[in-house]
């Protein structure tokens, strides 16, 4: 058997050499580097079918001793390590390139786009550590599910409330105003009353928002709902009820959507699109609705007396109810005023982080 030399292909990088040394079914491997230079021996299939085949390189600089190699069923792929993190000129110490020698096209990469390379391997790597390093939390799966059960029975009772009310709007049309009480009133007692939830939720860490604003939002509707709606008769059967109602339910349909798909860590552009504008014109045409729910209480309240708050006797018989509400209304716009705000923040935060990572 002659000996030959088998076509060798090298790439760099700041850190390493590759080899890819044309040999199928490569036997007897003899690989090694002493004083500098790669010593190469194999019998297998090259260019002159086969035979021994070898070759050996003396490196422009100086590398580590150990080589690692892995043969395939085509080829024998060697990997040197640089004693330094370089880039080097050319790959031999001599200045002409040996006949054997090409560039490995498939690995090549020219000194800043090793370098882009590089860095992205070290972002990589710091990613990695600076995420090992924060615990996991145990309970995550349990807190998703609870927070999708508790979106989806929400989007549920709320769907069942807007298209309630907008086929009786269909077939009832001005007459459907009338009765929404009677007909909604059971469904939006639960909804509201599992809305407590809400202000729970981010006080217990378990969702990453504000109490303040839950607060104002679940408060602020149910004070409108059980003590404007619920304790006077005479407000029940008012069109008001259709508005409030109906503004409340049309958010609620994005927005718990919304929340179900985060737990699953999804987005659809549309849906947080609309979670995130629609408040725009509902929030204040909501509050306006529920201050003529509270403005059309006041004669009531003044003349049933309920809740009405007993003085002492030198200052008159009791304090209307309506009293309270009053104040109630100028607290109605403070929370308006904080809540917009608040949605608006919400806003800006999530585009603007979606721009970035659209970048
Ligand atoms: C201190 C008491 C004072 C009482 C004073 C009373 C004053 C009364 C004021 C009355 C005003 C109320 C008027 C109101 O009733 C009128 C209407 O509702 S009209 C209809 C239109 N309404 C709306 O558009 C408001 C809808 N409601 C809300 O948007 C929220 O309730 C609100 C608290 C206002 C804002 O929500 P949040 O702060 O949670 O913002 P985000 O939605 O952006 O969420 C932030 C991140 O938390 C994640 N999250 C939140 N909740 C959940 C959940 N249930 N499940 C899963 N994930 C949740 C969310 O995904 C966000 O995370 P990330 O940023 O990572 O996506």
């Amino acid at each position: 058997m002659q000996t030959l030399t088998p076509h060798v292909y090298w790439a760099q990088r700041h850190s390493e050499i590759y080899l890819r040394v044309e040999l199928s079914d490569a036997q007897n491997l003899d690989l090694s580097i002493q004083d500098n230079v790669l010593y190469f021996k194999a019998q297998g299939h090259g260019a002159k079918g086969d035979n021994e085949y070898e070759f050996s390189l003396e490196f422009l600089e100086p590398v580590k001793p150990e080589v690692t190699h892995k043969s395939t069923q085509r080829q024998v792929n060697i990997t040197v390590k640089k004693q330094e993190c370089s880039w080097w000129d050319r790959l031999t110490m001599q200045e002409r390139k040996p006949v054997f020698l090409a560039p490995d096209f498939d690995r090549w990469l020219d000194e800043s786009d090793a370098e882009m390379e590089l860095r992205a391997k070290e972002e990589k790597i710091n990613k990695v550590s600076i995420e090992s390093r924060i615990p996991k939390d145990p309970f995550l799966n349990l807190k998703k599910g609870y927070l999708f059960m508790y979106n989806l029975v929400q989007f549920l009772g709320f769907s069942w409330i807007f298209v309630n009310m907008t086929v009786r709007l269909f077939i009832l049309q001005e007459d459907s105003f009338y009765d929404t009480f009677h007909t909604i009133a059971d469904m939006m007692y639960f909804c509201q009353i599992l809305a407590v939830a809400e202000v729970i939720n981010p006080a217990l860490g378990l969702v990453k928002t504000g109490v303040i604003p839950a607060l104002i939002q679940v408060v602020g509707r149910n004070v409108i709902l059980f003590v404007i709606f619920g304790s006077l008769e005479e407000m029940q059967n008012k069109a008001v009820v259709f508005f409030v109602f109906y503004l409340w339910s049309i958010i609620e349909i994005f927005r718990y959507p919304y929340y179900m798909l985060a737990c699953i860590d999804t987005q659809w552009k549309m849906l947080t699109w609309l979670r995130y504008t629609i408040w725009m014109p509902l929030y204040p045409l909501g509050v306006l609705a529920e201050a003529v729910a509270v403005i059309q209480s006041l004669p009531i309240f003044d003349e049933t007396r309920l809740y009405s708050i007993p003085l002492p006797k030198a200052l008159g018989q009791s304090l209307s109810f309506s009293y309270i509400l009053q104040i109630y209304l100028v607290l109605m716009f403070l929370g308006l005023f904080v809540n917009f705000r608040h949605l608006y923040k919400q806003r800006r935060r999530r585009f603007r982080s979606k721009k970035r990572k659209a970048n």
